[in-house]
Protein backbone atom coordinates (compact mmCIF):
# COMPACT_ATOMS: atom_id res chain seq x y z
CA UNK A 1 0.00 0.00 0.00
CA UNK A 2 1.09 3.28 -0.83
CA UNK A 3 1.31 6.06 1.77
CA UNK A 4 2.45 9.71 1.49
CA UNK A 5 3.86 11.22 4.60
CA UNK A 6 4.13 15.39 4.71
CA UNK A 7 6.48 16.59 7.75
CA UNK A 8 8.90 13.95 6.57
CA UNK A 9 11.40 16.26 8.33
CA UNK A 10 9.25 16.75 11.51
CA UNK A 11 9.47 15.03 14.62
CA UNK A 12 6.28 12.80 13.91
CA UNK A 13 6.73 12.25 10.58
CA UNK A 14 10.13 10.84 10.67
CA UNK A 15 8.69 8.14 13.46
CA UNK A 16 5.28 7.52 11.13
CA UNK A 17 8.24 6.96 8.24
CA UNK A 18 10.10 4.24 10.28
CA UNK A 19 7.17 2.11 11.46
CA UNK A 20 5.37 1.96 8.60
CA UNK A 21 8.91 0.91 6.51
CA UNK A 22 9.20 -1.52 9.26
CA UNK A 23 5.26 -2.40 8.73
CA UNK A 24 5.99 -3.05 4.93
CA UNK A 25 4.16 -0.03 3.38
CA UNK A 26 5.55 2.07 0.31
CA UNK A 27 6.06 4.67 1.84
CA UNK A 28 6.53 8.41 -0.13
CA UNK A 29 8.17 10.76 2.49
CA UNK A 30 7.89 14.35 1.51
CA UNK A 31 8.57 17.71 3.24
CA UNK A 32 9.45 21.40 2.03
CA UNK A 33 12.92 20.88 1.96
CA UNK A 34 15.39 18.45 1.24
CA UNK A 35 15.84 14.88 2.83
CA UNK A 36 17.49 14.48 6.44
CA UNK A 37 16.73 11.09 7.17
CA UNK A 38 19.07 8.13 6.24
CA UNK A 39 16.12 6.29 5.54
CA UNK A 40 16.31 3.75 2.46
CA UNK A 41 15.27 0.58 0.37
CA UNK A 42 13.40 -0.27 -2.37
CA UNK A 43 9.89 1.11 -0.28
CA UNK A 44 11.43 4.20 0.55
CA UNK A 45 10.78 7.33 -1.67
CA UNK A 46 11.27 11.12 -1.10
CA UNK A 47 9.62 13.72 -2.37
CA UNK A 48 10.52 17.61 -2.17
CA UNK A 49 7.42 19.76 -1.77
CA UNK A 50 5.97 22.73 -0.69
CA UNK A 51 2.42 21.72 0.21
CA UNK A 52 1.14 25.42 -0.67
CA UNK A 53 2.41 25.29 -4.62
CA UNK A 54 -0.47 23.75 -5.97
CA UNK A 55 1.63 22.62 -9.03
CA UNK A 56 4.12 21.01 -6.91
CA UNK A 57 0.99 18.95 -4.99
CA UNK A 58 -0.50 18.10 -8.21
CA UNK A 59 2.55 16.73 -9.77
CA UNK A 60 3.47 14.37 -6.32
CA UNK A 61 -0.16 12.83 -6.41
CA UNK A 62 -0.62 12.04 -10.19
CA UNK A 63 2.85 10.17 -10.05
CA UNK A 64 2.23 8.62 -6.77
CA UNK A 65 -1.91 8.06 -6.53
CA UNK A 66 -0.97 7.69 -3.05
CA UNK A 67 -3.78 4.66 -1.02
CA UNK A 68 -3.31 7.09 2.25
CA UNK A 69 -2.10 10.39 3.06
CA UNK A 70 -0.61 11.31 7.03
CA UNK A 71 -0.56 14.98 6.79
CA UNK A 72 1.91 15.89 9.58
CA UNK A 73 3.62 18.97 7.86
CA UNK A 74 2.33 21.65 9.23
CA UNK A 75 3.53 25.40 10.95
CA UNK A 76 4.06 23.98 14.17
CA UNK A 77 4.91 26.78 16.50
CA UNK A 78 2.09 28.60 18.14
CA UNK A 79 4.75 31.41 18.95
CA UNK A 80 5.29 31.85 15.29
CA UNK A 81 1.96 31.48 14.09
CA UNK A 82 0.79 34.33 15.87
CA UNK A 83 3.46 36.52 14.77
CA UNK A 84 3.26 35.23 11.23
CA UNK A 85 -0.04 34.61 11.17
CA UNK A 86 -0.64 34.84 7.29
CA UNK A 87 1.88 32.59 6.90
CA UNK A 88 0.00 29.75 9.34
CA UNK A 89 -2.92 30.64 7.78
CA UNK A 90 -1.25 29.52 4.21
CA UNK A 91 0.58 26.75 5.50
CA UNK A 92 -1.81 24.87 8.12
CA UNK A 93 -5.07 26.20 6.41
CA UNK A 94 -4.73 26.33 2.93
CA UNK A 95 -1.97 23.50 2.50
CA UNK A 96 -4.18 20.99 3.90
CA UNK A 97 -7.36 22.37 1.47
CA UNK A 98 -4.44 21.59 -1.24
CA UNK A 99 -3.84 18.31 0.10
CA UNK A 100 -7.50 17.53 0.24
CA UNK A 101 -8.10 18.65 -2.91
CA UNK A 102 -5.24 16.35 -5.01
CA UNK A 103 -6.45 13.67 -2.27
CA UNK A 104 -10.22 13.16 -3.57
CA UNK A 105 -8.64 12.49 -7.25
CA UNK A 106 -7.66 9.46 -5.54
CA UNK A 107 -9.73 8.76 -3.25
CA UNK A 108 -6.96 8.41 -0.63
CA UNK A 109 -7.94 7.53 3.01
CA UNK A 110 -6.94 11.23 4.18
CA UNK A 111 -5.32 11.54 8.30
CA UNK A 112 -4.94 14.58 9.53
CA UNK A 113 -2.29 15.80 12.72
CA UNK A 114 -4.56 18.03 15.15
CA UNK A 115 -3.61 18.96 18.62
CA UNK A 116 -5.16 19.84 22.04
CA UNK A 117 -4.43 23.39 21.17
CA UNK A 118 -8.01 23.29 19.50
CA UNK A 119 -9.25 23.25 23.22
CA UNK A 120 -9.47 25.86 25.54
CA UNK A 121 -8.02 24.04 28.58
CA UNK A 122 -10.87 25.07 30.80
CA UNK A 123 -11.48 21.57 31.78
CA UNK A 124 -9.32 19.18 30.57
CA UNK A 125 -9.22 15.80 29.59
CA UNK A 126 -10.83 16.44 26.52
CA UNK A 127 -13.03 13.87 24.77
CA UNK A 128 -13.33 13.54 20.50
CA UNK A 129 -16.55 15.56 20.74
CA UNK A 130 -15.89 18.33 23.30
CA UNK A 131 -16.42 21.51 21.87
CA UNK A 132 -13.78 23.39 20.15
CA UNK A 133 -12.48 27.04 21.03
CA UNK A 134 -9.04 27.44 20.61
CA UNK A 135 -6.62 30.78 22.19
CA UNK A 136 -4.29 30.63 19.96
CA UNK A 137 -3.54 31.76 16.04
CA UNK A 138 -2.48 28.31 15.88
CA UNK A 139 -5.12 26.66 17.59
CA UNK A 140 -7.75 28.51 15.44
CA UNK A 141 -6.07 27.12 12.14
CA UNK A 142 -5.74 23.74 12.96
CA UNK A 143 -9.51 24.00 13.93
CA UNK A 144 -10.07 25.46 10.46
CA UNK A 145 -8.38 23.12 8.61
CA UNK A 146 -9.94 20.14 10.72
CA UNK A 147 -13.17 21.33 9.46
CA UNK A 148 -11.99 20.93 6.16
CA UNK A 149 -10.85 17.50 6.71
CA UNK A 150 -14.80 16.57 7.79
CA UNK A 151 -15.96 18.17 4.29
CA UNK A 152 -13.81 15.33 2.75
CA UNK A 153 -15.53 13.32 0.65
CA UNK A 154 -14.04 10.22 0.87
CA UNK A 155 -12.43 8.24 4.33
CA UNK A 156 -10.81 10.79 6.76
CA UNK A 157 -9.27 10.54 9.87
CA UNK A 158 -8.22 13.04 12.51
CA UNK A 159 -5.54 12.28 15.05
CA UNK A 160 -5.22 14.63 18.19
CA UNK A 161 -2.22 14.72 20.00
CA UNK A 162 -0.22 16.91 22.57
CA UNK A 163 3.50 17.88 23.62
CA UNK A 164 4.87 15.29 21.18
CA UNK A 165 8.27 14.13 23.04
CA UNK A 166 11.07 11.57 22.34
CA UNK A 167 14.43 11.15 20.93
CA UNK A 168 14.48 12.97 17.35
CA UNK A 169 15.57 10.54 14.62
CA UNK A 170 17.32 13.80 12.86
CA UNK A 171 16.28 17.24 12.47
CA UNK A 172 15.48 19.47 15.42
CA UNK A 173 15.13 18.45 19.83
CA UNK A 174 11.74 18.08 21.36
CA UNK A 175 11.28 20.20 24.16
CA UNK A 176 12.50 17.53 26.84
CA UNK A 177 15.58 16.72 25.08
CA UNK A 178 16.15 20.32 24.54
CA UNK A 179 15.99 20.40 28.30
CA UNK A 180 18.46 18.01 29.38
CA UNK A 181 21.28 20.24 26.90
CA UNK A 182 20.21 22.84 29.26
CA UNK A 183 20.29 20.75 32.73
CA UNK A 184 23.64 19.25 31.39
CA UNK A 185 25.31 22.89 30.94
CA UNK A 186 23.96 23.82 34.49
CA UNK A 187 22.18 26.75 32.41
CA UNK A 188 19.10 28.56 34.54
CA UNK A 189 15.84 27.88 32.40
CA UNK A 190 12.17 29.28 33.76
CA UNK A 191 9.37 26.33 32.95
CA UNK A 192 5.74 26.64 33.03
CA UNK A 193 4.11 25.21 36.05
CA UNK A 194 0.39 25.85 35.55
CA UNK A 195 -0.37 24.28 32.42
CA UNK A 196 -1.19 20.64 32.76
CA UNK A 197 -0.88 18.25 29.49
CA UNK A 198 -0.75 14.66 28.93
CA UNK A 199 2.68 14.21 27.32
CA UNK A 200 2.70 11.92 24.48
CA UNK A 201 5.97 9.37 23.23
CA UNK A 202 6.03 9.62 19.43
CA UNK A 203 6.62 6.28 18.80
CA UNK A 204 3.57 5.53 20.65
CA UNK A 205 1.27 8.14 18.42
CA UNK A 206 3.11 6.84 15.27
CA UNK A 207 1.94 3.35 16.52
CA UNK A 208 -1.64 4.91 16.79
CA UNK A 209 -1.98 6.39 13.18
CA UNK A 210 -0.40 2.68 11.79
CA UNK A 211 -3.31 1.22 13.82
CA UNK A 212 -5.63 3.32 12.13
CA UNK A 213 -4.59 2.75 8.33
CA UNK A 214 -4.58 -0.76 9.63
CA UNK A 215 -7.90 -0.89 10.56
CA UNK A 216 -9.10 1.86 8.59
CA UNK A 217 -10.38 3.56 10.83
CA UNK A 218 -12.10 6.31 10.31
CA UNK A 219 -13.55 10.10 12.83
CA UNK A 220 -11.62 11.51 15.27
CA UNK A 221 -9.29 10.06 17.78
CA UNK A 222 -7.31 11.29 20.85
CA UNK A 223 -3.59 10.09 20.64
CA UNK A 224 -1.74 10.93 23.74
CA UNK A 225 -0.23 9.68 26.79
CA UNK A 226 -2.07 8.99 29.89
CA UNK A 227 -0.27 10.60 32.72
CA UNK A 228 -0.88 14.30 33.58
CA UNK A 229 2.22 16.76 34.12
CA UNK A 230 3.26 20.11 33.71
CA UNK A 231 6.37 21.14 31.76
CA UNK A 232 7.98 21.74 35.01
CA UNK A 233 6.98 18.24 36.59
CA UNK A 234 8.14 16.87 33.68
CA UNK A 235 11.58 19.05 33.78
CA UNK A 236 11.99 17.70 37.19
CA UNK A 237 11.73 14.06 36.16
CA UNK A 238 14.04 14.74 33.36
CA UNK A 239 16.41 16.26 36.23
CA UNK A 240 15.44 12.75 38.41
CA UNK A 241 16.75 10.15 35.86
CA UNK A 242 19.75 12.74 34.94
CA UNK A 243 20.43 12.26 38.55
CA UNK A 244 20.95 16.04 38.78
CA UNK A 245 19.53 17.19 42.06
CA UNK A 246 21.14 20.81 41.83
CA UNK A 247 19.77 22.84 38.84
CA UNK A 248 19.09 26.08 37.74
CA UNK A 249 15.65 25.54 36.52
CA UNK A 250 12.76 27.89 38.05
CA UNK A 251 8.81 26.99 37.81
CA UNK A 252 6.23 30.23 36.48
CA UNK A 253 3.22 30.69 35.89
CA UNK A 254 1.95 31.38 32.24
CA UNK A 255 1.40 34.86 33.68
CA UNK A 256 4.90 35.71 33.99
CA UNK A 257 6.53 33.70 30.96
CA UNK A 258 4.48 35.56 29.22
CA UNK A 259 4.56 33.38 25.46
CA UNK A 260 3.11 35.55 21.91
CA UNK A 261 0.33 32.62 22.03
CA UNK A 262 -1.93 31.89 25.01
CA UNK A 263 -2.04 28.24 25.65
CA UNK A 264 -4.81 26.33 27.55
CA UNK A 265 -4.04 25.53 31.28
CA UNK A 266 -5.83 22.49 31.61
CA UNK A 267 -5.13 20.88 28.19
CA UNK A 268 -4.74 16.99 28.13
CA UNK A 269 -6.95 14.37 26.47
CA UNK A 270 -8.99 11.04 27.81
CA UNK A 271 -7.79 8.60 24.85
CA UNK A 272 -10.72 5.65 26.04
CA UNK A 273 -11.89 6.26 22.65
CA UNK A 274 -8.89 5.15 21.02
CA UNK A 275 -8.11 2.61 24.05
CA UNK A 276 -11.22 0.52 22.55
CA UNK A 277 -11.49 1.04 18.96
CA UNK A 278 -7.59 0.75 18.41
CA UNK A 279 -6.28 -0.81 20.95
CA UNK A 280 -4.02 1.91 21.67
CA UNK A 281 -2.27 1.68 24.88
CA UNK A 282 1.02 4.39 25.65
CA UNK A 283 3.56 4.28 28.02
CA UNK A 284 4.13 5.88 30.71
CA UNK A 285 5.63 9.04 30.61
CA UNK A 286 8.81 7.59 33.44
CA UNK A 287 8.77 4.86 30.49
CA UNK A 288 8.80 7.25 27.43
CA UNK A 289 11.55 9.54 29.07
CA UNK A 290 13.74 6.33 29.48
CA UNK A 291 13.42 5.56 25.85
CA UNK A 292 13.91 9.21 25.13
CA UNK A 293 16.85 9.86 27.22
CA UNK A 294 18.61 6.28 27.85
CA UNK A 295 20.46 4.76 25.06
N1 LIG B 1 4.97 18.39 18.40
C1 LIG B 1 3.89 18.47 19.16
O1 LIG B 1 3.97 18.57 20.39
C2 LIG B 1 2.53 18.45 18.54
C3 LIG B 1 2.35 18.42 17.17
N2 LIG B 1 1.08 18.43 16.63
C4 LIG B 1 0.88 18.41 15.19
O2 LIG B 1 1.56 17.27 14.68
C5 LIG B 1 2.12 17.55 13.43
C6 LIG B 1 3.59 17.22 13.41
O3 LIG B 1 4.26 17.96 14.40
P1 LIG B 1 5.85 17.94 14.53
O4 LIG B 1 6.39 16.76 13.83
O5 LIG B 1 6.18 18.15 15.95
O6 LIG B 1 6.19 19.25 13.74
P2 LIG B 1 7.60 19.74 13.17
O7 LIG B 1 7.59 21.22 13.23
O8 LIG B 1 8.70 18.97 13.82
O9 LIG B 1 7.50 19.29 11.64
C7 LIG B 1 6.63 19.85 10.75
C8 LIG B 1 7.17 19.66 9.36
O10 LIG B 1 6.26 20.28 8.45
C9 LIG B 1 6.99 20.66 7.33
N3 LIG B 1 6.36 21.77 6.63
C10 LIG B 1 6.02 22.97 7.15
N4 LIG B 1 5.50 23.74 6.18
C11 LIG B 1 5.50 23.01 5.05
C12 LIG B 1 5.10 23.28 3.71
N5 LIG B 1 4.59 24.45 3.34
N6 LIG B 1 5.27 22.30 2.78
C13 LIG B 1 5.79 21.11 3.14
N7 LIG B 1 6.20 20.80 4.38
C14 LIG B 1 6.06 21.75 5.33
C15 LIG B 1 8.38 21.05 7.80
O11 LIG B 1 9.25 20.59 6.80
P3 LIG B 1 10.82 21.03 6.61
O12 LIG B 1 11.47 20.71 7.91
O13 LIG B 1 11.25 20.17 5.49
O14 LIG B 1 10.78 22.50 6.31
C16 LIG B 1 8.52 20.31 9.14
O15 LIG B 1 9.52 19.34 9.11
C17 LIG B 1 1.78 19.00 13.12
O16 LIG B 1 0.64 19.02 12.30
C18 LIG B 1 1.49 19.59 14.48
O17 LIG B 1 0.57 20.65 14.35
C19 LIG B 1 -0.02 18.42 17.42
C20 LIG B 1 0.11 18.45 18.78
C21 LIG B 1 1.38 18.44 19.46
C1 LIG C 1 10.08 28.62 25.60
C2 LIG C 1 9.60 28.04 26.91
C3 LIG C 1 8.52 27.19 26.93
N1 LIG C 1 8.07 26.70 28.08
C4 LIG C 1 6.89 25.84 28.11
C5 LIG C 1 5.73 26.30 27.28
C6 LIG C 1 5.10 25.02 26.85
O1 LIG C 1 4.11 24.61 27.75
C7 LIG C 1 6.19 23.99 26.91
C8 LIG C 1 6.68 23.46 25.59
O2 LIG C 1 6.98 24.51 24.75
P1 LIG C 1 6.91 24.34 23.19
O3 LIG C 1 7.02 25.69 22.61
O4 LIG C 1 7.83 23.27 22.74
O5 LIG C 1 5.51 23.71 23.03
P2 LIG C 1 4.12 24.32 22.88
O6 LIG C 1 4.15 25.08 21.67
O7 LIG C 1 3.50 24.98 24.02
O8 LIG C 1 3.51 22.92 22.78
C9 LIG C 1 2.65 22.55 21.76
O9 LIG C 1 3.20 22.18 20.54
C10 LIG C 1 2.20 22.32 19.58
C11 LIG C 1 2.71 21.92 18.22
C12 LIG C 1 0.95 21.64 19.95
O10 LIG C 1 0.10 21.37 19.12
C13 LIG C 1 0.59 21.43 21.37
O11 LIG C 1 -0.04 20.22 21.54
C14 LIG C 1 1.70 21.58 22.33
O12 LIG C 1 2.27 20.42 22.81
O13 LIG C 1 7.23 24.60 27.62
C15 LIG C 1 8.71 26.99 29.28
O14 LIG C 1 8.28 26.51 30.32
N2 LIG C 1 9.77 27.81 29.29
C16 LIG C 1 10.24 28.37 28.14
O15 LIG C 1 11.25 29.15 28.18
Amino acid sequence: MKVLVTGANGLVGSYVIKQLLEAGYEVYASSKNADLSSFAGERYHFRQMDFIDPYAVLEVFESIRPEVVVHSGAMSKPDDCERNQADAYETNVAGTVQLLLNAADHKSFFIFLSTDFIFNGETGMHKEEDATSPLSYYGRTKQEAEEAVREYGHDWSIVRTVFVYGKPLYGRNCFLTMLAGKLRKNEPFRVVNDQERTPTYVADLAKGVIAIIEKRATGIFHLSGSDVFTPYQMAMQVAKFMGIAQHRLEPVSSAELNELARRPLKSGLDISKARAVLGYEPVSFEEGLRKTLGE
